[in-house]
């Protein structure tokens, strides 16, 4: 055992007068052969280089190795990101589903070519017909879009709640007149819900209700309750007869205090306040409900309409990537014409999804019990169709604030969806430049592929116009958010299509602007 404790001592002693040779060796700055010259270029002191010769002797080629396998993870990662920001963001012409060519002729996408639906009919709509939805990345992130064969248009990201976009030069300014051209050739009609304007006699009530009936009107589905969504189904009907805010208030803090989460008749006669029943204005400011002074029209935008109208169609497809199908069903485009002083509350394009309601664009197939007709729009291209140098903005009162609630719209006697007054307070507001076209999602996506919730951050509305005449078009693309019910209208769609395709080609298919009442 001693022996081989001296043994041992004398092998560390020869063990350290080599090291110290090394040590002298490397002083002498000549390099070892097997060793990297890297390792012997440091200016480190003398201490420090012999560090690095040990650090290189044991960990040279394992660290090679580790480093080459984190080199190769980094460039497969970056390509996946590169590949993934380009299949969700590239440019409007990568299609998705069966979204139509932005490069094809208008009339060649102009017939309606019937969903992939009967093959899917009863599998998960995230495996067949889906919504492409685009990607905002950031506030002012812009993106190069291709709507028109030739040429490429920036698209910048506005805000993320609601995701709202920002394509100048959607239009050229000859498209812009003949837009307002062709409307003006159609005729404008009063806008609905059109209220007083500031300083004028506001029109007799043409009814007046009493307590009992307005619970029973907004209980939608009659059961004697009211539940936190017939509130609000009817909260910011955009025909303005239902609630005040200040009756939406007082309803809303009664059912949260209330332990069932609904009221009865009698709790809601202790909070409904019958003076501030549209009409029955009594000595209180009636705030927000919903108006809007305007005119408009519609315009058929399917074959043998306008090529300009076609065109914008294929462009909002394009932009878009919805599948075309979608946007060819969808409402005819509607323009507007604001003159001095004319304006539009904030308001939702679209509305929440209930049980109770059903869609307009989908009645055909729809619920028939259901007692509320509604629109759904998944998104709105808003088109600028004049410019103006003051007023007349588009608002976006509460866009990308932190959070959304109902009632923080009007407090203190402001009242947020009021654009006459609090057109200024707006977070984001879009002054009017002809051709430039905003894109905004009303809903959000399901998180399968299909629309979800409304989007409540899309309220939104026209500031007055002061000086000018605004015109501006709305395309809305209509989704209902019950997937089967907008599988079945489509399916009814193409069979309509095919049965009148044997017939004379002037017969065109069933489509949405046929439904359209305002037609
Ligand atoms: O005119 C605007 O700027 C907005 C119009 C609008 O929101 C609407 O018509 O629904
Ligand atoms: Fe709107």
């Amino acid at each position: 055992m001693e022996d081989d404790y001296e043994n041992l001592e004398e092998e560390e002693e020869e063990e350290e007068e080599e090291e110290e040779e090394e040590e002298e060796y490397d002083s002498s700055d000549k390099l070892p052969l097997g060793f990297p010259s890297s390792a012997f270029t440091s200016p480190l002191p003398f201490r420090s280089t012999r560090l690095n010769i040990q650090r290189s002797n044991v960990c040279s080629r394992a660290y090679f190795v580790v480093v080459m396998v984190f080199f190769h993870v980094y460039i497969v990662n970056v390509i996946a990101l590169l590949l993934y920001v380009h299949y969700n963001n590239g440019p409007g012409s990568l299609v998705t589903g069966d979204g139509g060519s932005p490069s094809a002729p208008a009339s060649s996408s102009s017939s309606v070519t019937p969903p992939p639906l009967r093959q899917h009919q009863d599998q998960d709509h995230s495996q067949s017909l889906s919504l492409p939805r685009i990607e905002g990345i950031r506030v002012g992130h812009i993106q190069q879009v291709s709507l028109v064969p030739g040429k490429t248009h920036q698209m910048k990201t506005l805000s993320l709640k609601p995701l709202l976009f920002e394509i100048p030069g959607f239009l050229s300014e000859e498209e812009c007149r003949v837009v307002v051209q062709l409307a003006q050739l159609k005729g404008l009609m009063d806008s609905q819900a059109a209220g007083p304007s500031a300083g004028q006699e506001s029109n007799p009530p043409l009814l007046s209700l009493s307590t009992e009936e307005v619970f029973s009107l907004l209980d939608l589905n009659q059961d004697g309750l009211l539940q936190k969504q017939e509130i609000f189904s009817h909260s910011r009907s955009r025909d303005g007869t239902w609630l005040s805010p200040e009756n939406l208030r007082r309803l809303l803090t009664s059912l949260e205090t209330c332990p069932t989460g609904m009221l009865t008749l009698w709790d809601f006669s202790h909070v409904y306040d019958v003076s501030q029943h549209p009409g029955q204005q009594g000595n209180v400011k009636l705030h927000s409900q919903f108006k809007q002074k305007s005119k408009h029209t519609w315009l058929y935008q399917g074959p043998a309409s306008h090529h300009v109208l076609q065109s914008l169609r294929n462009r909002v497809t394009s932009l878009t990537r919805l599948p075309s199908v979608l946007v060819e069903l969808s409402e005819p485009l509607q323009v507007l014409r604001y003159e001095n002083g004319d304006f539009s509350n904030a308001h939702h394009d679209s509305s929440p999804e209930h049980l109770e309601t059903s869609c307009a664009h989908t009645r055909l197939v729809g619920n028939t019990s259901a007692l509320t007709e509604v629109f759904c729009r998944y998104l709105t291209v808003l088109f600028y169709l004049s410019s103006l140098e003051e007023g007349g903005e588009t608002t976006f009162p509460v866009a990308d604030n932190r959070t959304y609630d109902e009632r923080d719209l009007v407090q203190d006697g402001v009242d947020l969806t009021d654009t006459q007054e609090t057109c200024n307070r707006g977070n984001l507001r879009m002054k009017p430049t002809a051709g430039t076209a905003l894109l905004w999602y009303n809903h959000l996506s399901d998180g399968r592929g299909w629309m979800g919730e409304l989007d409540e951050y899309s309220l939104h509305g026209d500031c007055p116009v002061h000086g000018g005449v605004k015109w501006v078009a709305n395309s809305w693309v209509n989704v209902d958010p019950d997937y089967m019910q907008q599988a079945h209208y489509q399916k009814l769609v193409a069979q309509r299509h095919q049965t009148t395709s044997g017939m004379e080609q002037q017969i065109q298919p069933l489509s949405h602007s046929e439904l359209h009442q305002d037609l």
